[in-house]
């Protein structure tokens, strides 16, 4: 294949509810999907930076920036191209991961259209439907928290993740365990704890949580590996997993037992397929995090999810937790669980009206 043109479509889509975090409140999911064209056919790419760098040193932004001068020409360049080359072509740019992934997987995604494979089948999916987690913000009190969770144990959720801070932690923690005493459950920190916290952290441990996420630092691995041997509860690490190297890392040092992957953080699907088999290889247990995803991430998401070391439920919610409308033909839970797409590609693509409707921005990059 050899790449014609690249169009980056920056969308808005409001959110059914505010989502706050520790690290801020969405109520607006702007994202930048990648349409790639190339001379045997096009795919579509999925940029998970939110607008601003909070979550991690990414915003889109500076995405379109280093797509268009860094990204773009690289591939752009290269005469027989196949997604298994992008991350290789792209390595001399430092950094840039969700950028970087965003391209490789509107590569991958032209790829397997052309050659009428869905993304499932490529990665090496082992099942055809995969369980729904929800991750449920900060709220303004224990009650609306409690109505929340209560709303999504009756759609069919399998799994709650509550995000928590300083402040909101073992109060709702506990009136949710007590209310729901045997739903799986488990919370996220987004960094906001220090190494100082490991006494109060510690409190969370009667709750029977699966996992506590990234209490601290992206960059504290030696803090992370300390606090597992002060608390029970199964430390995961999300922000810190960059790469399948520093998965093996952070493994081997002890600072987590539990991974959250999601494709955009480590530079792509198919660096999330190495993660997946370190995290095999090493017996620890995987699920697949989120972004606030349209449907082209979800659906690359769900197919991931559906390998067969994605041990636990991930945030691969239905549509409708985030959007009223999406881009793509809505994802659908079925009694707690979603379908992996069997289409060639992704098997799905933007409804043209809806992305009319919610396009803020395009531009065409050519050469
Ligand atoms: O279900 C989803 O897509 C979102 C899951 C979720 O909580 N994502 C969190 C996270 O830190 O993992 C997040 C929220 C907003 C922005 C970035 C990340």
């Amino acid at each position: 294949m050899k790449l014609t043109g690249i169009e980056l479509v920056t969308v808005a889509l409001p959110l059914v509810a505010p989502f706050r975090t520790s690290f801020g409140t969405e109520t607006e999911r702007e994202a930048l999907l990648l349409r790639v064209v190339t001379d045997e056919g096009e795919g579509w790419g999925e940029c998970v930076a939110m607008m601003e760098p909070l979550y991690s040193s990414e915003y889109v932004a500076g995405c379109v920036d280093v797509l268009s001068r860094f990204l773009v020409p690289a591939v752009a360049a290269v005469e027989d191209l196949t997604a298994d080359q992008v991350a290789r072509v792209l390595a001399p740019v430092k950094g840039h991961r969700m950028a970087k992934a965003a391209l490789e997987m509107g590569v991958l995604d032209a790829e397997l259209r052309v050659k009428d494979v869905s993304f499932g089948t490529a990665l090496g999916a082992a099942r055809t439907t995969v369980p729904c987690g929800v991750s449920v913000g900060i709220m303004d009190s224990v009650g609306d928290l409690l109505d929340a969770v209560d709303r999504y144990v009756a759609e069919g959720y399998v799994r709650v993740k509550l995000k928590i801070e300083p402040g909101w932690d073992v109060e709702p923690v506990r009136a949710v365990r007590e209310r729901h005493p045997d739903l799986p459950l488990q919370v996220d920190a987004n960094t906001a704890y220090r190494r100082s916290d490991a006494r109060h952290l510690a409190k969370l441990d009667p709750f029977d949580l699966l996992l506590i996420e990234q209490p601290l630092d992206e960059e504290d691995i030696v803090g992370h590996a300390q606090l597992a041997r002060t608390m029970s509860t199964p430390i995961c690490l999300d922000e810190s997993i960059v790469s399948a190297r520093a998965a093996a890392d952070a493994i081997a040092l002890g600072a987590c037992s539990i991974v959250n992957v999601k494709p955009g953080r480590v530079g792509g699907y198919l660096e999330s397929r190495r993660i997946h088999d370190v995290c095999m290889a090493n017996d620890i247990a995987l699920w697949c995090g989120g972004m606030l995803e349209t449907g082209i991430g979800r659906a690359a998401n769900v197919a991931l999810a559906a390998l067969p070391g994605f041990t636990l439920p991930g945030d691969t919610s239905a549509s409708d937790r985030y959007y009223r409308t999406d881009v793509t033909e809505p994802f659908r839970m079925d009694e707690g669980h979603l379908t992996v797409p069997t289409g060639a590609g992704l098997g799905v693509t933007p409804l043209p009206d809806v992305l009319a409707e919610v396009t803020v921005r395009t531009e065409w990059l050519t050469w």
